[in-house]
C-alpha cells in the first residue's frame, strides 16, 4: 500500500470551484454570442482593463513588437520553433493516407485533411507564455491548416512583444491582443470583426479550459489543457535538491497546480520535503509555487516500481518526470500520462520551452483518453470507398440487404437491393 507523507486538497473543494467557473464561463459565452464585439470589448475592459482601438494588430504593430524584442531573444525563439517544427514534421511524415482493396473489387481508403481554420489561445495572465505560440501556431502550420489566428491577453497594459514575435514567426495569419473566455468565445463564435474558426487549441487557466470545454461541439478543441500538473517518480539514484527543484519549477504555474512526488525511498521523500521548504525561501515565484505546494502538493511512498506505475496511472498527470535507475521501465509500462521525461538529464522545463515535443498537454485526468496537442490533432482522418466491379456490388449488396432488414431498415435495404438488381447479375434479389 502506498503511504502518504503529504496529501493535497481533497477533490470536493475542487469540484465546488469548478461549478463557479462553469457558471462564469456560461454567462460570458452567452454574452459574446448575443452581443458580439460590444460584449468582447466590455469583458476585456472588465477582466483585463484593456480596450484598444483595435484588438487585432496591424502590420505596423507587429513590426513594432518585433523591433522591441532583443536579437538574442528572437534567435532563441527561432531555435525553439525550429525544434517544434522539426519534430512535428517527423510526426506528420509518420501519418499516412491509405487505400486498400479489402475484398476483390472493394477499395477503401482514408485521407488526412487539415482543419481549415484554427484559433490558437496563448496564455498570458500570470506569465507571458511565448512558448505556447510555437506549440499551437507552428504545429498547425506543419499540419497544413489554411487560416491560423492567435490571441493572447495584454501583458502589463499592452501586447507582449515576444509573444507577438513568436506568433508572427510561427506563421499566424491574424494576431489579436485579447485574453480569457472572451478571446476563446470570439474566435469560436465569430464577431463582426473576427471570422469564426473551426477549432480551438492551446492551454489556459481554468476559465479558458472550461470555455473550450463548453464550446466543444460547436467547434473542435484539441484537449482539456488546464492548469499545469507535474508528477515526479524518483528513487535514490537522485537527491532531494533536484526533486524539489523540479516540483517547484512546475508548481510556480499557479496556485492550483498539483506537484506530486512518488518514490520508493522514504529518505528521498523526507529530504525532498525539507529541500522544498528551503528553496521556497529564495525562489522569486515562491508565492505561487508555495501556495500550490501547500494546497495541492503530495508525497507518496511506494513499495516497488510496479506500485509506482499503478499510482502514476491512477493520477494520470500531465507531466511525468522519471528519475530512477531504470527509467525505461516506466516508458514500457505506464499508460496514463500527457508526456514522459525520462532520466535526470531532461525535465519538464525543456519540454515546456524548447526541446521540440508539444507542451500543450492533458490535465485533470484527461490523459486517460488522450495525448497532448500534436500535428495529428489538426488533421481529420476521413474515409472514402469505391466498388469497382458488378460482382463486388452484388456480393456486398446481398449481405447489406439482409443486415438492413435485421434492423428493420426497409429503405436502407432498398438501397442495397437496387444495386443487387442492377449490378448483381444472376443472383439478383
Ligand atoms: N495544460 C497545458 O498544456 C498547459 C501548458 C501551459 C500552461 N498551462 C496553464 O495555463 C494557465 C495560464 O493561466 P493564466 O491565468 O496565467 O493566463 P490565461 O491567459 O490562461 O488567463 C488569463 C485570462 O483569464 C481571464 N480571467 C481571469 N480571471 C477571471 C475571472 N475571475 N473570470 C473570468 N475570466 C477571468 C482574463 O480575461 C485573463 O485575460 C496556467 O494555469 C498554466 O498552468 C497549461
Ligand atoms: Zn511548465
Amino acid at each position: 500500500m502506498p503511504s502518504y507523507l503529504k496529501r493535497g486538497q481533497d477533490a470536493s473543494t475542487v469540484a465546488a470551484v469548478d461549478a463557479r467557473t462553469r457558471l462564469t464561463v456560461e454567462n460570458i459565452l452567452a454574452d459574446v454570442e448575443a452581443r458580439g464585439d460590444a460584449a468582447v470589448r466590455e469583458l476585456s475592459e472588465k477582466f483585463d482593463n484593456w480596450s484598444p482601438e483595435s484588438f487585432r494588430l496591424s502590420e505596423q504593430d507587429i513590426e513594432k513588437a518585433l523591433s522591441a524584442v532583443a536579437p538574442r531573444d528572437l534567435e532563441d525563439i527561432r531555435f525553439a520553433q525550429a525544434q517544434v517544427r522539426n519534430f512535428a514534421q517527423h510526426q506528420r511524415d509518420s501519418i499516412r493516407d491509405i487505400e486498400v482493396e479489402t475484398l476483390p473489387g472493394v477499395v477503401l481508403g482514408h485521407r488526412n485533411i487539415p482543419v481549415n481554420a484554427v484559433g490558437c489561445y496563448v496564455p498570458g495572465g500570470k506569465y507571458p507564455m511565448v512558448a505556447s505560440a510555437h506549440m499551437s501556431v507552428v504545429t498547425a502550420r506543419v499540419a497544413g491548416v489554411k487560416r491560423v489566428i492567435a490571441c493572447a491577453p495584454p501583458f502589463h497594459g499592452g501586447p507582449h512583444p515576444a509573444i507577438v514575435a513568436a506568433m508572427h514567426l510561427g506563421g499566424a495569419d491574424e494576431i489579436y491582443v485579447l485574453g480569457g473566455v472572451q478571446a476563446v468565445a470570439a474566435m469560436a463564435l465569430g464577431t463582426g470583426t473576427i471570422a469564426p474558426v473551426d477549432m480551438l487549441v492551446g492551454p489556459g487557466n481554468a476559465f479558458v479550459a472550461e470555455a473550450k470545454r463548453q464550446l466543444f461541439g460547436r467547434v473542435g478543441i484539441d484537449l482539456f489543457a488546464g492548469p499545469t500538473e507535474t508528477l515526479i517518480i524518483a528513487d535514490e539514484s537522485v537527491d532531494g535538491e533536484i526533486c524539489a527543484t523540479d516540483l517547484l519549477g512546475q508548481a510556480e504555474h499557479g496556485p492550483t497546480s498539483p506537484a506530486v512526488l512518488l518514490t520508493t525511498s522514504e529518505k528521498l521523500a523526507r529530504a525532498t520535503m525539507a529541500e522544498v521548504e528551503r528553496q521556497l525561501l529564495r525562489l522569486p515565484t515562491a508565492e505561487l509555487a508555495g501556495k500550490a505546494w501547500a494546497d495541492y502538493g503530495e508525497v507518496i511512498v511506494c513499495e516497488s516500481d510496479e506500485e509506482m506505475v499503478r499510482e502514476a496511472d491512477r493520477i494520470a498527470s500531465e507531466h511525468v518526470q522519471v528519475m530512477t535507475s531504470y527509467p525505461d521501465y516506466f516508458l514500457n509500462n505506464m499508460t496514463n500520462y500527457g508526456a514522459l521525461f525520462l532520466g535526470p538529464r531532461t525535465n519538464v522545463a525543456f519540454g515546456d520551452k524548447v526541446i521540440g515535443t508539444n507542451h500543450t498537454l492533458p490535465t485533470k485526468k484527461a490523459a486517460r483518453y488522450t495525448g497532448g496537442l500534436w500535428v495529428g490533432k489538426f488533421l481529420k482522418t476521413c474515409t472514402y470507398q469505391r466498388v469497382l466491379t458488378d460482382e463486388a456490388s452484388g456480393l456486398v449488396g446481398e449481405y447489406c440487404s439482409r443486415l438492413c432488414m435485421l434492423e428493420g431498415f426497409a429503405g436502407h435495404a432498398e438501397q442495397a437491393n437496387i444495386r443487387v438488381r442492377r449490378y448483381g447479375g444472376r443472383n439478383a434479389a
